[in-house]
């Protein structure tokens, strides 16, 4: 801010605003208190960063809040015939940079306070990344498994007309979370496409053949394997060839990561998704693993590896953890139990501020999880600039410009983070907070 407030004195226009002292630091047990709230969570981090930008407490006001909130219900009638009622969220929490975008999550813990705690990350993430989104975060209150493919289908589409006026290519993009996928997208394109004409653009993660991007759906993992390797790099750790890595979660994004992280020679000797966890000292043959779960036998079955209680997933000696499934694992009580030298937070929000607080203590690096899972929104991008030019790029082209992505933006947070002497967290925020101010003070206010 002090950079802006130099080239340009845009904050004038915010001189009605009476410049803030340092926002405090909020008492250990008032952490304590927080941890289940997500939204605090996320506010919190943020505010640790606006310590070090000094911006008046209206502009603190503005970057923090939601523009919008949409809460639906949704009703479908279920293959037998009875009906069901979903609440279903989509949040839009700032567009300065750019059209609103993030995913869509389907999961049965969905609220609006995990919604409106994605949707912020969201705002930093496209800012960290440099990408010309602002950020939003969207959710239905569904255990996805206990629907049938057709039931999935009608709600997608009822979410479509119940959102479809706030959403849209130039508005608003939604894109696969937890619990949805490349089919979602499709009928959500299709459904939107119904009212508003021919709409590829309207939803990124859609199936390669139906106007989807070749390497989107690895691509939050291929960024995640990135992200470490220059965090490494610049850590004087070396290369990823010759460490040990434990992934928790192993879905999209984890086994995607668990498997470029084998490619590039690293050993993955345990992995967790949601019904257990497996183990082997030697690396886990990562091909092989996803066969198996492709199949739809349990992890925990795999026979080349050893079935582990999966609570110990965030325990085992390695070099780097990635959390790749859920918010709020590391925390007061699990954060000391950590045994690896490095935490790359490929889910959103997996660390508390209190189990981000004795990880610092404890020297564990930490690679935030608005920058190391920024790679799947950045190649949404990509998919989004695709449909536009109703043009394809080859995979080469779209994995050479993610590399180039997340490699340009661990060189600015790592710039800030040596500089100002601050967690790469916070120096990612800082970035970020910088770029969404900046926005809105050219765009202006009336
Ligand atoms: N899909 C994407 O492109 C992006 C996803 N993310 C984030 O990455 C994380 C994972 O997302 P996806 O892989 O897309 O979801 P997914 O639905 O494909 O997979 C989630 C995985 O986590 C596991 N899981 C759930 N609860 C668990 C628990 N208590 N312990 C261990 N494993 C558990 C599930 O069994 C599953 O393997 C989320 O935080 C999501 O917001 C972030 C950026 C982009
Ligand atoms: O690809 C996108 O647009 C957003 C993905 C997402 O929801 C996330 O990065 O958390």
């Amino acid at each position: 801010m002090h950079a802006l407030r130099r080239s340009s004195g845009l904050l004038g226009r915010l001189q009605h605003c009476v410049a803030a002292p340092c926002l405090t630091s909020v008492p250990h047990s008032e952490l304590q208190k927080r941890e289940n709230s997500a939204s605090a969570n996320t506010n919190y981090f943020i505010k640790e960063a606006l310590k070090e930008l000094e911006y008046p407490q209206k502009l603190q006001r503005l970057l923090l809040t939601p523009q919008r909130e949409v809460l639906v219900e949704l009703v479908i009638t279920k293959d037998n015939g009875e009906i069901e009622t979903f609440n279903a969220y989509r949040v839009q929490h700032d567009d300065s940079r750019g059209p609103y975008k993030g995913g869509l999550r389907y999961h049965p813990k969905v609220d609006l306070d995990d919604v409106r705690s994605l949707a912020s990350l969201m705002t930093w993430k496209t800012a960290v990344m440099d990408i010309p989104f602002g950020g939003a975060k969207g959710g239905i209150s569904v255990d996805p498994k206990l629907l049938s493919e057709r039931e999935l289908e009608k709600l997608t589409r009822k979410l479509v007309q119940a959102i479809k006026d706030t959403i849209g290519p130039q508005v608003d993009i939604p894109a696969p979370d937890v619990g949805s996928n490349a089919s979602v997208m499709a009928w959500f394109f299709d459904e939107y496409s119904k009212f508003s004409g021919f709409s590829p653009g309207v939803v990124t993660g859609k199936p390669v053949h139906l106007h989807g991007s070749y390497g989107r759906e690895a691509a939050t993992g291929r960024g995640t394997v990135f992200a470490t390797r220059e965090m490494l790099k610049a850590t004087g750790a070396g290369h990823i060839a010759d460490k040990k890595f434990v992934i928790q979660g192993f879905g999209n994004v984890g086994s995607w990561a668990a498997e470029i992280f084998e490619e590039h020679g690293g050993k993955v000797i345990a992995v967790s998704d949601a019904f257990g966890a497996v183990y082997n000292e030697n690396g886990l043959d990562i091909k092989a693993l996803r066969r198996h779960i492709a199949d739809g036998d349990l992890l925990s079955a795999f026979s080349e590896g050893e079935a582990i209680d999966k609570g110990t997933i965030l325990s085992i000696t390695c070099d780097v953890l990635v959390p790749a499934a859920i918010e709020g694992v590391i925390n007061a009580e699990t954060a000391g139990q950590v045994e690896a030298k490095y935490v790359v937070e490929a889910a959103n929000g997996p660390t508390t501020p209190e189990g981000d607080k004795i990880l610092r203590e404890r020297g564990i690096i930490v690679l935030p999880d608005i920058y190391t899972n920024g790679g799947g929104v950045t190649v949404s991008f990509f998919e989004w600039v695709q449909n536009l030019q109703n043009f394809r790029w080859e995979e080469e082209e779209v994995n050479k410009r993610l590399d180039r992505a997340m490699t340009e933006a661990f060189a600015q947070i790592w710039e800030i983070s040596r500089q100002k002497k601050l967690p790469l967290r916070t120096a990612a925020f800082v970035k970020a907070l910088q770029s969404v101010t900046r926005a809105h003070l050219h765009r202006g206010f009336d």
